[in-house]
């Protein structure tokens, strides 16, 4: 994990190696003071030699002076290590988590990726800074302390080789118990992240069923969760303060006691006791900066690991060695494909499709919700991979081609496609940065965006808002489609994509594909038969398979869901035709059904 996370240091190394040595010489300078300070006491105050205490008060100041800059450019150093590592560290990140596949994504979640890219990221930012500064300085103002002590007094310092261990094995348990809950912790965090950005991205829904109140506990709830073990860890860690304390003021009641004893025996100078008490200070000061790093390190500890964990995540999906970067035409092959969404949890969602499309044609594939229809087409731009079979597209497995080839030949086009931040043709432009003003109006005729689009005040120009919130559902979908279509795509998928655009609209679509784009393989993902049922071939699938295929004609007389599906639909149509006006779900030419 370490190595992982270090990698990240890059450009900083040098400040990181500049630190810990400054450090060295604060740390050295300063532990040598004490032993200056009694020299000037035994061998200046007490003889009352003026000339010495000059002399070494004046060495004194200037090693005083040389510790503080060198304290100082190691704090600046350490801060300035620490900030570019985890600048670097959300880069590498960031960088994996685009090249991640759905499947990837599946894998920690969008809200656990926040956590990690956020709190998980500052947590190990103060875990670096402190172990190239504190974690250095700690042990060294120890070990150079108790040596001064020893050369003192071995007598008396012999009570830090009782102390010491104590401290640490009280320390070790109490890290131990600790840890746990804080790994806990950053669990926590990634359920309230998925609150927050579930809330927030659905407000318009929570508004509209007034759920408020029950978004509101939901929140609670996680906050809560944090809070309690949150709170349960720090109960454990605040015991180490009283310990710490507790180990003080015996370390110094002893020291005192012993030290009058042996000044009144002449077996010690004043000086020498007053520097055992400054170097009993910096070995019990050093002691607590240690327990603090160890307890603050078992925190980042658990942070470190859940960003190594993203770091080191494989891309389960890749370009090939050498990848084909042509697809000849818009054929679709599934040849015995099975897919299970985990390989955890095996329960097939596609099981041994075999399918034949060929170049140009329209498809529809309909089927009860959960029937595995999303989850077939995915498979063509390689979203997900087959767990068993072969898709071939242009005749060729999916796997042979470079990512990007056949991304930009297979285009998707999903129900709730996003847009983003910018103008209008802008969000084009997604589909292709070199098309021409000709091009992007072309594409948003032939998706019948082109009419709504001219309707606004700046036309193309126009802002879109993020996630498209000041376009209508049906308009968004249209943009979605433009979007697409300006990939100049092979083959062209549309995954209940126009459910928000309105029937007479929605065929001038289909008429617009069918007369521009002759070439283009369509399939069409839809729930409504009346959208589908001028394809060259439909599919019915049930249960993650192939129910049948077939026209409109040919299902109708032969299969018993489509049959059942149209039924339903034509008993919805007709209790809709039936209701009042105001309350009709038929929308009328040129209007789209509101999200
Ligand atoms: N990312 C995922 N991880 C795990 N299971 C999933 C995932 N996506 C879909 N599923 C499951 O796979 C099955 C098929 O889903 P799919 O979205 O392909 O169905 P669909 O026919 O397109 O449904 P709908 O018409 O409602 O969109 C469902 O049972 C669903 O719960």
């Amino acid at each position: 994990m370490l190595r992982l996370l270090l990698r990240a240091v890059r450009e900083y190394r040098k400040e990181s190696i500049l630190t810990p040595l400054l450090v060295t010489t604060e740390v050295a300078i300063e532990t040598f003071i004490p032993f200056l300070m009694a020299s000037i006491i035994d061998k200046g105050i007490t003889p009352g030699n003026v000339n010495y205490i000059w002399r070494m008060g004046l060495l004194l100041i200037v090693m005083a002076l040389a510790s503080l800059s060198a304290g100082a450019s190691s704090s600046w150093f350490s801060s300035h290590a620490a900030a570019g590592f985890a600048k670097n560290l959300r880069h590498d990140i960031f960088s994996n988590i685009q090249k991640f596949s759905f499947q990837n994504i599946d894998h920690f979640s969008s809200s656990s990726l926040v956590t990690r890219m956020t709190t998980d990221i500052t947590n190990v930012q103060n875990a670096y800074q402190m172990t190239i500064r504190i974690a250095v300085r700690a042990p060294l103002l120890l070990i150079f302390s108790i040596m001064m002590a020893f050369s003192i007094n071995a007598q008396m310092a012999m009570i830090y080789v009782v102390v010491v261990p104590i401290l640490a094995i009280s320390l070790y348990v109490i890290v131990h118990f600790a840890y746990p809950l804080f790994k806990l912790v950053f669990k926590r965090y990634d359920r309230l992240n998925q609150v927050v950005s579930e809330n927030l991205r659905g407000i318009r829904v929570v508004k509209t069923f007034v759920r408020e109140a029950e978004e509101k506990q939901k929140f609670e709830a996680a906050s809560k969760d944090i809070y309690t073990v949150f709170s349960k860890a720090q109960r454990i860690l605040s015991l180490n303060a009283p310990l710490m304390t507790f180990m003080i003021n015996t370390t110094i009641l002893v020291i005192s006691w012993l030290g009058a004893q042996m000044i009144v025996g002449g077996q010690m100078q004043t000086g020498q006791l007053v520097s055992m008490f400054a170097y009993t200070n910096s070995v019990l000061f050093s002691l607590m900066m240690l327990s603090n790093i160890i307890t603050q390190l078992s925190q980042s500890q658990a942070s470190g690991q859940r960003i190594a964990e993203v770091l080191s995540e494989v891309p389960s999906i890749v370009d090939p060695k050498d990848p084909i970067l042509a697809v000849t035409d818009g054929s679709v092959t599934f040849d015995n494909v099975s897919f299970a969404y985990s390989t955890v949890h095996k329960t097939p969602i596609l099981q041994n499709i075999n399918l034949q499309i060929p170049s140009g044609a329209l498809i529809g594939i309909i089927g009860e919700t959960g029937s595995g229809k999303s989850t077939l087409v995915q498979l063509l731009p390689r979203l997900y991979d087959a767990t068993s079979g072969e898709v071939r597209v242009g005749g060729v497995p999916v796997q042979q081609y470079a990512l990007a080839a056949l991304r930009d030949n297979v285009a998707m086009v999903l129900q709730n496609n996003v847009l983003f931040s910018g103008t209008i043709k802008e969000n084009l432009r997604w589909g292709n940065e070199q098309a021409t003003d000709d091009e992007i109006i072309a594409a948003a005729k032939i998706a019948q965006a082109d009419e709504f689009i001219q309707t606004l005040p700046a036309g193309y120009d126009t802002h879109i808002e993020q996630d498209g919130s000041n376009v209508s559902g049906g308009q968004k979908q249209r943009l979605t489609i433009a979007r697409a279509l300006l990939k100049n795509p092979k083959i062209l998928i549309m995954d209940d994509s126009t459910s928000a655009v309105d029937t007479a609209t929605e065929r001038e679509i289909r008429e617009a594909f069918r007369h521009e784009m002759p070439q283009m393989t369509k399939i069409l993902i839809s729930q409504r038969i009346t959208s589908i049922s001028e394809a060259d071939q439909i599919i019915v699938m049930a249960h993650g398979k192939i129910d049948a295929i077939g026209t409109h004609q040919e299902l109708m007389q032969t299969n018993v869901i489509y049959q059942a599906l149209n039924q339903s639909q034509l008993h919805h149509e007709a209790q809709a035709f039936d209701a009042p006006s105001d309350a009709s779900p038929i929308a009328t030419g040129g209007g789209d059904v509101h999200e």
